[in-house]
């Protein structure tokens, strides 16, 4: 789509509280950019969007739409990219199926998803709506590596404005609990190929040779790694930690990335349902599978399918009262950890916990100690390391803390985030082997059935690229900088083995550390305990893990990340914060017509993409209108625009009108495009003088129920009438 009509900025339609901001916010960024002559165009990268346009010969012309997310693929292989790319729904099961529903209903004859496909048309269905499943837009659009840091005038922010942090003490019994063996860390092998290669994946068993991958193919250079997690240790593990969260006397929780991790992790949250309700499994297994149910979808979806069985739904009260009080997502509403997979979402959950002080809220509304149990050891460390240190240390100071930056490997589908495609569960005992098309055995390991078997890869372009990306960082910055890599697992030695000769033919080896995640954590808290600032340097799974942990402890929250992904064509990706959609926030609006939704992380973004277009483009006027949003971000900072918590108070909303003010007093007051001043002068005086009505109309728009018409794919128009109630504002913006 990179054709003379490609606009010079792509913002996403996204979904939840993002989107709803969009409605309010896209308006004013239109009205500022046109009189620059800056186009702006937007692609639908929303779950319903995408189910729309995954199944056009279901729907009338009218409905159908257009496949955005394919589009933008390209566009970001392309150096004109610049795009704005806010954070979008990883759909679990659950989620997908409540989109699907909620289109039907609005006219759209889409297939219903087939839970258990037997015929072909049900499993091509299937198979479709399993490509829109989990954390399906992410790696199509990150062509590059991450950068994400927070921007100086948001730390100081931070720093001056610090927020609450709960209290950490020596005898909390709050703990992270990983498996010792048997696990993805202990059982993975690495290898690095020299020439380009395809590879065949097989099970050998006793009755043959099962394809489980017929070809991957591979660039010379790539790092590949295969391992697997052996369902019996995983469910001897989970039965462990059930009985000793309930001599702890603290909550059971499972963290998981069943999102981005859409093939393994709902697997293993699937033994813990299994595990956790093991002797309602051992009698009523059958009779509950007759009954459709899939542990693999939660708690919640095999409650709804139970629900006319007396016996069964006697027997899990039953078992409920010998387990241990489990960590709650909802407790009004009895929604537990083990409800939805895509409920409790480790970089999130993991990191709101250890800001509250280790606490989580129990099934009788209270906050308790909890056991953080996170199966795979790999990256569990690193909250195991952070949770100590507070318990040693007390919390951190967000006033005085300095700043862990990351610099993340995430291009081409890098490392486990890319490995859904070759994730297996494994269907009989034998013999997991990649083998090369000259017969070579890449990998091999010995099986059982249940195990979940998976190989990730790592490209050698995107490697140097991001270890590049680090060197700049770090000569930008002069701060620590740490490779976050552990010398003892296979896949980060393969790593090393890049990393180590880039850093001495740069001549800058002397600069950089390379430590395992535990002993990163353990010194990245420290260096910002005493105020200093650190670059973690991480593959794809830590650079989302800490790319909100740290935040979260920093900031509050990870809304208010600077997000860029450096496309390795030469176009520019401006990710908005770095944290998910915010659903509570939704119900929040529906509710009583508040957003508390920050858009500071949207605000971040567009002054970066402004400035990309005026710096790789050479558009003068873009570099002034970026300049301005930054002037404009600085205000709302300043002066504390930012959105409250609270019906009644200033929201969103608010918070734009003060944007779309200060950029316009800053274009007004700029004198390097006279043209640009003269325009906003009057709109900048006008905002100023129509305060008073302005806010008075945002204001009396609060307070009641709302109507979206829809939740996944709400209907424009009342979406645009709520998120817009200022009349006076919408005139000025004209
Ligand atoms: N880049 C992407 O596309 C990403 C998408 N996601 C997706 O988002 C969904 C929910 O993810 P989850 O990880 O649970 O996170 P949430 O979206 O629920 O965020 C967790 C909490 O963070 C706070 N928060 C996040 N963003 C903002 C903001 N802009 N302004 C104010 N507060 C904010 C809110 O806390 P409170 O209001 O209590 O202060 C919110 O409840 C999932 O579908 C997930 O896949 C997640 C991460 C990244
Ligand atoms: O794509 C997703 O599911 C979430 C991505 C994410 O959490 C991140 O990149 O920080
Ligand atoms: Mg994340």
């Amino acid at each position: 789509m990179a054709d003379k009509q490609t606009p010079d900025i792509v913002y996403t339609k996204v979904d939840e509280a993002p989107e709803l901001a969009s409605a309010s916010l896209l308006p004013i960024i239109r009205a500022f950019a046109a009189p620059a002559g800056v186009t702006i165009g937007t692609r639908d990268i929303s779950l319903a969007g995408r189910i729309i346009a995954t199944f056009p010969e279901y729907l009338t012309e009218e409905q159908r739409q257009e496949d955005d997310l394919a589009a933008l693929g390209e566009l970001v292989k392309t150096p004109e990219a610049n795009v704005i790319k806010l954070p979008n729904i990883s759909a679990s099961e659950p989620q997908l199926v409540a989109a699907v529903k909620e289109l039907q209903a609005q006219g759209y004859a889409l297939p219903d998803y087939p839970y258990e496909p037997s015929t072909d048309e049900e499993k091509a269905v299937r198979a479709k709506y399993d490509t829109i499943k989990g954390s399906a837009v992410n790696p199509v659009l990150r062509e590059g590596n991450s950068d994400r840091r927070a921007a100086a005038a948001v730390k100081k922010y931070a720093q001056n404005n610090p927020h609450r942090m709960g209290e950490w003490t020596a005898d909390s019994k709050t703990t992270v609990s990983a498996m010792s063996s048997g696990d993805f860390f202990s059982n993975e092998k690495s290898t690095t190929l020299a020439d380009a290669a395809t590879a065949k994946i097989v099970l050998e068993t006793a009755e043959g040779e099962t394809v489980l991958k017929e070809a991957v193919s591979y660039p010379a250079g790539t790092v590949v790694d295969a391992t697997y997690m052996s369902a019996a240790a995983l469910d001897a593990f989970l039965a462990e930690q059930i009985e000793a969260t309930k001599k702890a006397g603290t909550l059971f929780s499972l963290h998981m990335k069943a999102t981005m991790m859409k093939v393994s992790d709902p697997i293993i949250f699937g033994h813990a349902v299994k595990e956790w309700l093991k002797p309602v499994f051992e009698k009523y297994g059958d009779k509950m599978k007759e009954l459709g149910v899939n542990p693999n979808g939660g708690l919640g979806a095999l409650l709804e399918r139970v629900k006319d069985e007396p016996e069964i739904l006697a027997a899990i009260e039953e078992v409920r009262e010998t387990r241990p009080p489990m960590y709650m997502v909802n407790s009004d509403k009895g929604i537990t950890n083990l409800h939805v997979p895509s409920d409790v979402i480790i970089d999130a959950s993991m990191p709101a916990l250890i800001r509250d002080g280790g606490k989580g809220w129990g099934p009788d509304n209270a906050q308790h100690d909890t056991n953080c149990v996170i199966p795979d050891s790999s990256y569990a460390p690193v909250y195991d390391a952070t949770i100590e240190y507070f318990k040693a240390n007390g919390k951190l100071d967000p006033a005085t803390a300095g700043t862990v930056q990351n610099i993340g490997l995430m291009a081409q589908k890098a490392e486990e985030y890319g490995s859904h495609p070759t994730t297996f569960e494994i269907p009989a005992a034998g013999t997991v082997k990649m083998i090369l098309e000259d017969g070579t055995v890449l990998h091999s390991h010995s099986v059982e059935k249940g195990d979940i078997w998976r190989s990730a890869s790592a490209r050698k372009a995107p490697i140097e690229d991001w270890v590049n990306l680090a060197i700049e960082r770090q000569a930008e910055t002069g701060y620590r900088a740490i490779f976050w890599l552990d010398e003892a697992r296979a896949h980060d030695a393969e790593l090393i083995s890049f990393v180590k000769p880039i850093l001495e033919a740069k001549g800058v080896a002397d600069k950089f550390e390379i430590m395992a995640p535990r002993e990163a954590t353990v010194a990245s808290l420290e260096t910002i305990t005493k105020g200093e600032n650190t670059i973690a340097i991480t593959g794809n799974v830590l650079r989302d893990y800490l790319t909100d942990l740290f935040p979260i402890l920093e900031l509050a929250t990870s809304a208010k990340m600077l997000s860029i992904v450096k496309l390795m064509q030469g176009g520019g990706l401006f990710e908005t914060g770095a944290g998910g959609s915010a659903p509570k926030h939704v119900q929040q609006l529906m509710e009583q017509n508040h957003l508390r939704w920050d858009s500071l992380g949207e605000f971040c973004a567009l002054g970066e993409s402004f400035k990309f277009l005026g710096n790789a483009k050479g558009n003068a006027k873009a570099k002034v209108l970026g300049e301005a949003v930054d002037a404009a971000t600085q205000g709302i900072l300043d002066n504390g625009r930012s959105p409250s918590r609270k019906v009644g108070e200033p929201d969103n909303r608010d918070s734009h009108y003060w944007f779309a003010r200060y950029w316009a007093e800053a274009l007004a007051a700029q004198s390097d495009d006279a043209d640009l001043a003269g325009h906003f002068a009057p709109i900048a005086a006008q905002l100023a003088e129509k305060e008073a009505e302005i806010t008075g109309e945002l204001a009396a728009a609060q307070g009641q129920a709302v109507d979206l018409g829809g939740y996944y794919h709400g209907d424009f128009d009342k979406t645009a009438a709520v998120m817009r109630p200022s009349a006076t504002l919408n005139a000025i913006l004209g």
